[in-house]
């Protein structure tokens, strides 16, 4: 391996390594380069960052980042530092491709759509190093420079290099101040400056009033909060299954216990696949808003047939994170559990995710099924069958931002309509499948209001035997205290700037 491709050499990232504070902007500036060698001119970038431009392109060109990335590392055997290193460039210029765009447009003089789209995946990975780590700028614009020349050819790596020492001219402040500045309203240069379309910024301040999660005189500021919380990777929040695993275990395994979740704890550093409770499938990596949502649903009252007969139903599993806690607690109560997925890959990862509840409910004789349909039709193939139904959705994802640094630039606002249709009919289908007394818990990893309680009240608005049930009480914390922030009710809404979980929607309705 030839010394510019180590990842180590001084123009390399590990130049981060003794910095402390960014110097300030004069310092920071561009003009270093004219200090390189001719020799040190011509040479190759590091490995991590070659990846990191290659899991950019693949994400243009449709990958998800959180399956392309750990693929490249393994690739290239990248570990440690170097595959931190690749993962940020990825995650932060794939998130903050909006601020990033505006900036590169202005340095370059023009509009993103006049460059290169494999020009531009260098440049957005060049902005961030610039305004979003802490790498010198001599060695953001030396390194780019370097990466253009390598993957985009010598004629657009002068072009890179202009644009990028352009960039370095300013502090990111003073950036985000020049390109807000032609912003048409005050929302329009919050998009801008948080780096999120202006329809997902509008969808979800309308969802902070209508959760009633604040009043219209207080969502500017919140609103603020949970933008930049997209921004911020979460930590990796484990589930011990109950029976299965226990937060004790987690924690002797070197986690956190959850101040949120009762079943749930927080992994520090490194690989949670390293957790023996993780590599056994006993417990997994999960949103704590996903185990509350599940726990919810377990605790809420049935009566009548419902609770002579418990029986339950995860009508849309895949790939199984929930059913995988769920399932636990089935078992451990003696409660047969079927998980229901349409996609056969999905449907088999929730046969893997269920493997340790499976033997479980093998040796104590409880039935669990994963079956393969549709959640339109699977909720008719035994009407009042089950005593409690889960619909977690497929939804836009627009509450969970922060796990999937593309998600927000995929997405179209006509997705939410087309969503909508399918939400409905599923939890028609749920509703069928309940029985008299029993409950149905409908989520979405989405707060939009056209996913969330518009469909939940178009529904029921259109059946007399169902009501919706104040789910407020069923959520609690890990020291067994309600959850505070969690709006007007009856439906709950998560959100990450206030309980550190993914934005998730829940509503309980109870089947008369
Ligand atoms: C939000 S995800 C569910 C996440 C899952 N509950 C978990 O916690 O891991 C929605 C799932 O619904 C599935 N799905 C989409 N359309 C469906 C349908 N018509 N019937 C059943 N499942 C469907 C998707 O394939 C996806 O796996």
């Amino acid at each position: 391996m030839s010394d510019g491709q180590d990842g180590r050499r001084g123009g390399g990232h590990d130049g981060r390594r003794g910095e402390r504070q960014r110097p300030p902007a004069r310092e920071r500036s561009a003009q270093h380069r004219s200090s390189l060698a001719p020799s040190q001119r011509s040479r190759q970038t590091d490995l991590s960052r070659l990846a990191a431009y290659g899991v950019m392109r693949d994400v243009s060109d449709g990958a998800y980042a959180n399956l392309a990335l750990p693929k490249a590392l393994r690739d290239r055997y990248i570990h440690g530092r170097d595959a931190a290193f690749a993962t940020e460039l990825v995650y932060g210029a794939t998130r903050l491709r909006g601020l990033y765009d505006a900036v590169v447009s202005d340095a370059a003089g023009r509009s993103v759509d006049k460059i290169d789209g494999a020009v531009l995946d260098t440049l957005r990975l060049g902005a961030h190093q610039l305004l979003g780590m802490r790498v010198p700028a001599h060695a953001a614009v030396d390194e780019t420079v370097a990466l253009a020349r390598q993957v985009n050819g010598a004629g657009a790596a002068g072009f890179v290099n202009a644009v990028m020492r352009r960039i370095s001219e300013r502090e990111r402040d003073e950036w985000v101040r020049r390109v807000t500045a032609t912003a048409g309203d005050a929302l329009e240069a919050l998009a801008l400056e948080t780096s999120h379309p202006l329809w997902v910024v509008r969808a979800l301040r309308a969802a902070l009033v209508g959760h009633g999660t604040v009043t219209p005189d207080d969502v500017d500021a919140s609103l603020t909060t949970l933008l930049e919380s997209d921004n911020t990777p979460p930590l990796v929040s484990l589930v011990a299954r109950p029976g299965l695993s226990t937060v004790d275990e987690l924690v002797a395994a070197g986690a956190y216990r959850s101040d949120t979740s009762p079943v749930g704890a927080t992994w520090p550093e490194g690989d949670p696949g390293d957790i023996e409770a993780v590599r056994d499938g006993r417990a997994a990596v999960q949103d704590e808003g996903s185990q509350l949502l599940a726990l919810a649903l377990a605790a809420a009252d049935v009566t009548g047939d419902a609770a002579a007969n418990e029986r339950w139903l995860d009508l849309c599993a895949g790939p199984g994170g929930k059913a995988g806690l769920l399932a636990a607690l089935a078992v451990g109560r003696r409660i047969p559990f079927v998980a229901n997925e349409v996609s056969e890959h999905r449907a088999d990862l929730v046969w893997q995710t269920l493997a340790a509840a499976r033997a479980w409910a093998r040796e104590e004789g409880v039935d669990l099924e994963v079956l393969e349909a549709d959640g339109r039709e699977a909720g008719t193939y035994e009407p009042g069958g089950y005593s409690r139904v889960l619909v977690d959705a497929p939804c836009t994802g627009l509450g969970a931002l922060r796990r999937r640094p593309e998600a927000r630039w995929r997405r179209r606002p006509e997705d939410v309509a087309t969503l909508a249709t399918l939400q409905r009919e599923l939890l028609g289908s749920a509703l069928t499948a309940t029985a008299s007394g029993g409950v149905v818990g409908y989520a979405t990893c989405s707060p939009h209001l056209n996913e969330t309680t518009f469909v939940v009240d178009d529904v029921v608005k259109h059946r007399d035997d169902v009501e919706i049930v104040d789910a407020r009480e069923l959520f609690v914390d890990s020291a067994g205290r309600p959850l505070g922030s969690l709006g007007t009710g009856p439906s709950v809404q998560l959100w990450p700037h206030l309980h550190g979980t993914d934005a998730m929607f829940f509503t309980l309705l109870r089947k008369k």
